[in-house]
Parts: structure tokens; sequence; C-alpha cells
């Protein structure tokens, strides 16, 4: 494999990410063109997927000469087998993505920028293909049916689903999956695993629903016990680093108590002398959902401080993070603590802020970056941008269809 130019993959790349809407909306329209029947691979509503392409890209140009790439890239192909990705449609995907690029770049697209491209594309494919071949030798399917086998709803946006998969599924407490619901066809959205694995094998789903979230709203409020979902594969790091007995803060606001449920059962069995914090957090009294679970697990672990932290009623959900930050502020001792931390976007990132100001070492404070590895840069055009983009793709002309489709190739 030869050497990627690394500087110029980076600088033909952020001339691109400054377009990346523009990009991404290309790249679609030139995949389903030239390859009709790859629409069918994709889910009604691309806007998500959009997002989360740039977000992978980004992430894999940064990271390009880091040697946890491979590893990283690995996963991602095995977990690509969710989407029925083979050889071909990585080839496809390759063609239409430098297409994309060499539309968005104009100038900064020379025939160097294009080379470097074409062989970082080259090798992101065969790692890719590599970890998925390797989950195929393991004997791992593509994802898991699950039997839908209870569902309880607290109040109208919330439901706690318990899922018996049909083969064995293995994951560690703190991990999360990717569901889809077959109300939602190929639309899959990820979810912490609120249980350590039990013995009957179940798994089980916070679930909130987002507004304008056709997933999350069937999976709250049409889903019955007898359907049946897909997990994907379990990922996430957001497990238990703490040697037994050392000081530890748990916090989970929202449903991001389910990862925190989960590591409190697995320290209950394997570390009931642990000595910490727990923190609650939610919009209102009545969404703390899990306080039943959470006094059961506390008594069990009577080394760990428990506190319940609401928004006090009819006030607005971020007045829960500010009574949190409040509480965190009055604690001391931070230095020494690893902090498991899980819930919306914003709130872990105020709660990281503020526990870096009181001494925790961000190295310790551990959680998911949901669903994006980063930020995506996809983001609305300025009216400039606007004006500056390109005329119209040629290959919008039918009469240029000369290609062979993908399916009939593959
Ligand atoms: N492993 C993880 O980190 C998990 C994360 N989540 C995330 O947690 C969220 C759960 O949603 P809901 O249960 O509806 O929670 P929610 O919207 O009711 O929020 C719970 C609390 O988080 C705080 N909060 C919410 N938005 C905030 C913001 N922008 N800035 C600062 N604080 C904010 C508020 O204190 C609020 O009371 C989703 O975003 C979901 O993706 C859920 C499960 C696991």
């Amino acid at each position: 494999m030869p050497r990627v130019d690394l500087a110029l993959l980076r600088s033909a790349f952020a001339v691109v990410e400054r377009r990346a809407e523009h990009t991404v909306t290309y790249f679609y329209a030139h995949l389903f063109h030239r390859n009709p029947r790859v629409r069918a691979l994709f889910p009604a509503d691309l806007a998500p997927q959009r997002d989360r392409l740039f977000a992978v890209l980004a992430e894999v140009v940064a990271r390009f000469d880091d040697p946890g790439l491979p590893g990283y890239l690995g996963r991602l192909g095995r977990d690509h087998r969710r989407f029925l990705a083979t050889p071909a449609l990585y080839a496809a995907v390759g063609e239409s993505l430098l297409a994309a690029f060499a539309q968005t770049a104009g100038a900064a697209w020379t025939v160097e920028a294009e080379k470097a491209w074409t062989e970082a594309y080259a090798r992101i494919t065969e790692l890719m293909l590599r970890g998925a071949e390797e989950s195929v030798r393991e004997g791992e399917p593509p994802w898991w049916e699950a039997d839908v086998v209870r569902h309880e709803r607290y109040g109208g946006d919330l439901a706690v689903l318990t899922l018996r998969p049909r083969r064995p599924y293995r994951h560690r407490p703190g991990q999360y999956a990717g569901v889809a619901s077959p109300r939602v066809p190929r639309a899959w959205r990820t979810y912490s695993l609120a249980a350590a694995p039990r013995p009957d094998g179940t798994v089980e789903l916070h679930v909130s629903r987002v507004r304008g979230g056709a997933t999350s709203t069937a999976l709250v409020t049409a889903t019955r016990p007898g359907d049946v979902l897909r997990l994907s594969a379990p990922g996430g790091g957001l497990v238990s680093r703490t040697p037994p007995g050392a000081p530890r803060t748990y916090i989970g606001a929202g449903t991001g108590w389910a990862p925190v449920k989960a590591l409190l059962e697995e320290a209950a069995e394997t570390d009931p002398g642990a000595r910490g914090r727990v923190f609650a957090v939610a919009r209102s009294r009545e969404l703390l959902y899990g306080r039943a679970d959470l006094e059961r697990l506390a008594a069990r672990l009577p080394g760990l401080r428990v506190t319940y932290i609401a928004a006090a009623p009819r006030h607005p959900r971020a007045q829960a993070t500010e009574r949190l930050l409040t509480a965190l502020r009055s604690r001391g001792g931070w230095a020494d603590h690893d902090v498991y931390l899980a819930g919306p976007p914003g709130l872990l990132a105020e709660t990281a802020e503020v526990l870096a100001e009181l001494g925790t070492d961000p190295a310790r404070v551990r959680h998911d970056a949901l669903p994006p590895v980063r930020r995506p840069a996809v983001r609305a055009l300025s009216p400039a941008e606007r004006l500056l983009l390109p005329p119209p793709a040629r290959w919008h002309d039918p009469a240029a269809r000369t290609h062979l489709a993908l399916s009939d190739r593959a």
C-alpha cells in the first residue's frame, strides 16, 4: 500500500468540509443516480445519515496516521455489516465520494489531491472490509433479531423495553447498541443497554421520544410485546475501569440513567465495597423513573451516596443541570474520582467542563460520544457560499446514464 500524502489529504478535505452540505447532497445524488438499487439500502430519511458520513470522514482524516486507526476502521467495518455493505458498495461509495469532492473542491482538487484521496479511500476500504471479514469468521451475525418481551411506559415520552435476542448476545455493562424497528426500515438509532448481562439473556433499553424522531416514537408509542427488533453488535467504551474500592461518581441524566444502571448492577456483583457518588438527574421528579431500581442497587452498594436532582415544577429542564453543577461544586475530592457520565450532549459538555475546573483529570471523565465521534461539520450554507455553488451537475442528464448500475455489476 503506497504512503498517502497526508498534507494533501487534509488540505483537500479542509476545502470540502467548508462546504459539507453541498458535498454530501452531491454525494448521495451521485451514488443513487449511478446505482439506483442502492437507494433501497438506506432509510427514507437521509438527514441523520448525512451528518454521520461527514463526522466519520473528519475522524478518519484527523487520525489517519494514528496507530489506533486500523482498530477504529476494523470496528466500523464490522459494524457496517448491518447496512449490508458489500465490496461492490464500498467501490460505488468511493467513486461517488471522489466525484463529490472533485465537484466541491474546485481548483483545490489537483491530480495530486485526487491521488492522495484515491489511495486513502483504498486503505479505508481495505481496513473496514478486513474487520467485516473477521466478524464473519467469528460467526457473528450482521445483526441480532430480538423479541420484545415487555414494554413499560413512563408518561407520554418514555418507555423501558425488555428484549430477548434470539442468539446469544454478549455485551459489557455500560455499552450501547444500534437498534432498528421494522416500523422505520433501515434506520438505526443508538441506545445504551440498561442492564448488566442477565442469566435469562434479556437486554433492556430506555427510550426517550425525540421530537420528530421516527424510531424513538415507534419504540415508545407503537412497539408491543411480540414485535421483533434488530440489535447491532454492542459498542462503546463507557465501561468500568475503576479498581475495586476506589472512588467513583456516576451521573445519569434522563435516559442517560440506562448505562449507569448497568454499571451499578455490575458493581453490586463485583465490587460491593465501591465508594463514591451517584447523581440521578431528570427534567422533572416524575421522570426520575429509575428511582426504585436505584434504591435497590444503593442498598447493595452502601459506600455510594445517591442524590436525586430534578427541575422544580414549571421550570425549564435545564434547571436540573444548574442544580447538578451546584451539587458537584459543593462536594470535594474530585481529583481522586473516576466519573461515568451519561445523558444529553449539552449536559455532558457542561458537566465535563465543571469537573475539569474542580480538579478531575479529563481523562478520568468517561462518556460516550453519541452518535457522531466528532461534531458533524454539516451546516447550512451561507448566502455567499450558495452564490458560489457550481452549476448543476451534468450527470443529472439521463442521456449520460451509460454506466452499469452497481447491482448489475455485483
Ligand atoms: N450513554 C449515554 O450517554 C446516553 C445518552 N443519552 C442521551 O440522553 C438524552 C436523554 O434524553 P431525555 O431522557 O429526554 O433527557 P432530557 O431531555 O429530559 O434531559 C435530562 C436532563 O439533562 C439536562 N439537559 C438536557 N438538555 C440539556 C442541554 N442542552 N444542556 C444542558 N443540560 C441539558 C437537563 O438537566 C435535563 O433535565 C438523549 O440526548 C440521549 O441521546 C441517553 C442514554 C444513554
